[in-house]
């Protein structure tokens, strides 16, 4: 990554994970003018419908609809189809779905897009960051190093021609290592210092994510729970440039 040609605005993605409009428009309320970039996931789409993306549009931000899609390739093909239509700029799929489900996710973005628009970002999701070796390991009876099936993943979700991957920022160097600076790394599990882990297990800050290269981080509970979430974005866009200086 050029990293000092990036604007960390553009980078940082906040999680609506609420499940009404009205909650929505508080939250947005201190941080609206600050943020450009918004994930909405499945508490807030099924709650609300394709109609909450619309109205982030509207307001001039940027949308990943996260709503990790996993099936069959015939059936993640008509979702994607589907999904393609509702003008967020950044959609998901899960790379455990395989590369046969990915290429087809793929191919039904594409048939969905309309002629001369460009598809939506399309990434699939290697190891939730809320999972542990352990969980791995031993629930999932997934072997080895959480590293190792990230970068096994990564590269099937390159292999199927997809642009990217969520991870946690402790793989991006060993993503980007193994399917390139330009294969985008879309990183959750950021927990500024101090504040509280959660169910998140592979952790970093904000200011350790980017130098490790992640192309997008994706912030929830840190801003939006957060007394004053206005305050919190600011003091994280500060230590983040800081630290790019
Ligand atoms: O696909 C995601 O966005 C995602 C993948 C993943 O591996 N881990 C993960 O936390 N997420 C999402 O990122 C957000 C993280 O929220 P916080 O833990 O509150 O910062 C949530 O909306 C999760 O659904």
């Amino acid at each position: 990554m050029q990293a000092q040609s990036i604007d960390v605005r553009e980078r940082m993605i906040v999680a609506l994970d609420f499940s009404t409009l009205e909650e929505i428009k508080q939250c947005l309320a201190p941080l609206e003018d600050r943020i450009r970039y918004v994930k909405v996931g499945m508490e807030l789409s099924y709650a609300e419908g394709p109609a909450i993306v619309h109205y982030l549009k509207e307001r001039g931000l940027k949308v990943f609809l996260d709503l990790k899609v996993h099936d069959i390739p015939n059936t993640a093909k008509g979702a994607m189809k589907s999904l393609a239509r509702l003008g967020a700029d950044m959609v998901n799929v899960h790379a455990a779905g395989g590369v046969a489900m990915m290429e087809a996710a793929r191919e039904g973005l594409e048939q969905g897009t309309a002629a001369g628009s460009s598809r939506p970002i399309l990434i699939g999701v290697t190891m939730l960051t809320s999972t542990s070796v352990q969980t791995m390991n031993e629930q999932l009876a997934i072997p080895g190093s959480v590293e190792d099936v990230v970068v096994h993943y990564a590269k099937m979700t390159k292999q199927a021609g997809l642009d990217g991957v969520v991870a946690s920022p402790l793989e991006v160097p060993m993503i980007k290592k193994a399917a390139g600076e330009n294969f985008l790394t879309v990183t959750p599990g950021i927990r500024p210092l101090g504040s509280d882990k959660g169910d998140q297990t592979r952790i970093t800050t904000p200011e350790q994510a980017f130098q490790l290269g992640s192309d997008y981080l994706v912030i929830g509970r840190a801003i939006t729970a957060a007394k004053d979430p206005a305050a919190t974005w600011e003091s994280i866009v500060t230590a983040v440039e800081a630290d790019r200086r």
